[in-house]
């Protein structure tokens, strides 16, 4: 089974606005809540391509109970931890620009984290773990750290969707999958990046790292991937961009569904792309039609262009 733990889950309040005042009374022209975080979309989307997984976090109150019914109604497993208080609310306004404001997340004692720990006892290494975005101020700074030495000790594969000193941690543990963005990868190794072929040599560091597979996500520019035996460039494909929240999530679930279907590298970043893309084109996430809609357009190959 595969397991995405979301620390601090969200509601994705999307609001449509034609001319942003700051300052001044903007009505939208359109609104959506999706439930959101990114273990949860990562979820959601393995479950459109027919993948099974269950969805582990945080979450709570009025905000928390739209999460559960929503995964409910799309069949997403869930075995979330009750906090008794209100899941943050993130606010994704789309104007000419995509702006974000997202919540700090809820108080979580030293009990709730026991209880999550426990629950990850019950995983063996038959399963997966992917550990996705942002830690709640109320944590320990290295709670990923306790999460990622259990994953070590009972030889479960760790994928890690993160950023900032987290991610820089995990490295030490050799997860098994990593998406870095470019901002993520540039933060990770303190550096400007000015072009695909020095993103692909970082990616290939991350490799020699101990990292089993790196995909770096580049936004429109496409994507990049690397194992100890190859590496991969994709151009995304062109459509019109509608909302680009979750699309990195989306990868990552094309690249976890692709790798339970026993796909070849080639094929398995194809559908990472595509799974990408498909949500960038789409209100909410991806879905089964929309990725099989580009799957065959993207193009991958070896070395710059
Ligand atoms: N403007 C876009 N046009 C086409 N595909 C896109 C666009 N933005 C994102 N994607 C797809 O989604 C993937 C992940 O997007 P990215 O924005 O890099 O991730 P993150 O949300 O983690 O920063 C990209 O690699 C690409 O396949
Ligand atoms: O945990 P963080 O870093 O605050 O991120 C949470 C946000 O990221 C998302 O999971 C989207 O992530 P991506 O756009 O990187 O795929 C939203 O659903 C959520 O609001």
């Amino acid at each position: 089974m595969i397991y995405t733990l979301t620390l601090n889950p969200s509601i994705d309040y999307t609001m449509h606005v034609k001319g942003f005042e700051p300052g001044g009374l903007t009505r939208a022209t359109d609104t959506a809540y999706y439930p959101g975080g990114k273990g949860i979309n990562v979820s959601r989307v393995l479950s459109r391509l027919d993948i099974p997984s269950t969805a582990l976090g945080f979450i709570g109150g009025f905000t928390g109970e739209f999460i559960r019914r929503s995964l409910h109604e799309e069949e997403v497993e869930e075995a979330f931890i009750e906090t008794g208080q209100p899941t943050r609310i993130n606010v994704k306004l789309k104007d000419k620009t995509e702006s974000e404001i997202n919540g700090p997340g809820p108080e979580l004692t030293e009990p709730l984290q026991n209880r999550l720990l426990e629950q990850l006892d019950n995983l063996t290494s038959n399963d997966r773990l992917l550990i996705a975005g942002s830690i709640p101020s109320s944590l320990p700074k290295d709670f990923y750290r306790k999460i990622a030495e259990k994953s070590k000790d009972k030889n479960i594969p760790l994928a890690v969707d993160t950023s900032g000193s987290a991610l820089k941690e995990l490295l030490a543990y050799h997860p098994y999958l990593i998406k870095p963005n470019k901002h993520e990868l540039e933060e990770l190794f303190g550096v400007t990046i000015d072009s695909k072929e020095e993103t692909a040599g970082y990616a290939e560091k991350l490799v020699q790292n101990g990292c089993r597979h790196v995909l770096v996500s580049l936004g429109g520019d496409g994507a990049i991937y690397a194992n100890e035996s190859v590496t991969l460039f994709a151009d995304a494909p062109s459509g019109t961009v509608i909302n680009t929240v979750g699309a990195g999530d989306s990868m990552v679930a094309g690249f976890l569904a692709a790798k339970e279907k026993q796909l070849d590298e080639e094929e398995i970043f194809r559908t990472s792309v595509a799974c990408g893309s498909a949500t960038a084109f789409d209100k909410d996430l991806c879905t089964k039609e929309g990725v099989q809609s580009l799957y065959d357009s993207i193009k991958i190959y070896q070395g710059g262009k």
